[in-house]
């Protein structure tokens, strides 16, 4: 679909082909600091109710949509929410367009390939990262309050040519069908982790903890088993859900919350997997950016108890997360959305011409009993779709 659109179509949120794409703006809203939820959905209520709509399709997803990429902390870190002047949608079959204001033309040009990527430390190395590992683990074991902590690093790449953001999202849309392809505001990926989609009153989440990767030739099939049956995976991934749980059940009259975690399955990781669903308690419920604010972070991104681990990751990275492992997706007028963590994702630092720098990040739920060695090799695992993406690998 991507190759289809013009250049500037780097807005974008799909899955098996379905979801929504974007270009142009024709209205941004930047924040910061710990009201940044607030604070995007008062503006965005204002924008809307400014506006006349014209929607003959009315599904989610038609109307004004803004896009959001929100930081993972409070500070430092910006946020944003951009409203296309172009949103082309497909859901179920059906497919829409949507112009907001003077739309003007923009031609359709081939995907440019970024040419020769070369790789450098980002603010904490490989090596930066395994020992801050080992520090988080000999803290678990020496009493510290925090039982899980998320811990992640970053790597630079840089490509020859400018990047054509299409390239990268054509490539993670085809190699992983069943994650959510974004581009919002610079921050691309594709991630395998839905933090909370709201549909009418209904609110799902897809908690990912807990997980495994291709190695030594061992088949999918065993190595989904003893992902199920690892102890210390399954802690994680408990952690995760019962974090998720808490926080949303205080806007729902009915929730169900799977007993035992699947796997979902994907070319370079295997993770547990939980779909939550909860059923929105009252006339009014909640929006969307006041339930993400209760949630975010989990103890998929953060930690348990989420205050100590969010201190331990600033402690220990000692670098910005910026928008890795924040909230990133799309709401529309009438109050529905979808969003996901900005995992497996890269930050694009623009360039008109010349070469491209591109930041990516990766990181690890950490308990007492984890390795610091597997955790680094479980990070390499989940840098690859962007590299591979980045090198065009097909
Ligand atoms: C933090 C990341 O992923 C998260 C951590 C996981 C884990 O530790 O098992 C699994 C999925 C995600 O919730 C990442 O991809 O950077």
């Amino acid at each position: 679909m991507l190759d289809l659109l013009p250049e500037k179509a780097t807005t974008c949120w799909l899955k098996h082909g379905d979801g929504l794409v974007g270009w142009g703006e024709a209205a941004r809203h930047d924040t910061k600091g710990g009201d940044r939820f607030a604070d995007l959905e008062a503006w965005w209520r204002d924008f809307t109710a400014g506006l006349v709509v014209d929607d003959e399709v009315r599904v989610p997803g038609t109307g004004p949509v803004a896009f959001s990429s929100l930081a993972f902390a409070d500070e430092p870190g910006n946020s944003s929410a951009v409203v296309p002047r172009v949103i082309v949608g497909s859901r179920n079959g059906v497919r829409w367009i949507t112009t907001i204001g003077d739309t003007g033309e923009e031609p359709v040009t081939p995907v440019r390939e970024p040419g020769t990527v070369r790789y450098s430390d980002g603010l904490l190395s490989a090596a930066g990262y395994r020992t801050a590992v080992e520090e988080a683990v000999r803290r678990m074991r020496a009493g510290s309050d925090v039982r899980k902590v998320v811990l992640a690093h970053d790597l630079l790449a840089t490509t020859s040519e400018p990047l054509d953001p299409r390239f990268v999202l054509g490539n993670l849309a085809a190699r992983y069908p069943s994650c959510w392809t974004f581009a919002v505001d610079g921050v691309l990926g594709a991630t395998p982790e839905l933090l909370l989609r709201r549909t009418g009153n209904e609110v799902r989440s897809r908690v990912l903890a807990g997980t495994s990767w291709p190695h030594d030739e061992v088949s999918a099939d065993d190595l989904a088993g003893e992902l199920l049956s690892s102890g210390k995976n399954r802690a994680e991934h408990g952690y995760a859900v019962d974090s998720l749980a808490e926080s949303l059940s205080g806007f729902c009259d009915e929730m169900s919350v799977p007993d035992e975690p699947t796997v979902l399955r994907l070319r370079n990781v295997l993770h547990l997997a939980s779909d939550v669903h909860g059923r929105l308690a009252g006339s009014e419920p909640a929006s969307l950016l006041e339930m993400l604010d209760a949630v975010h972070p989990t103890a998929a991104v953060g930690g348990t108890p989420t205050p100590e681990a969010v201190r331990m990751i600033s402690e220990l990275e000692g670098m910005d997360r910026g928008r890795y492992a924040g909230p990133v997706g799309w709401l529309d007028g009438e109050g529905n959305g979808e969003f996901g963590l900005a995992l497996r994702c890269a930050q694009v630092r623009d360039s008109e011409d010349g070469p491209s720098q591109v930041r990516l990040f990766a990181g690890c739920g950490i308990v007492s009993d984890s390795d610091p060695e597997q955790e680094v090799a479980e990070a390499e695992a989940k840098l690859l779709p962007v590299r591979e993406a980045l090198e065009g690998v097909q």
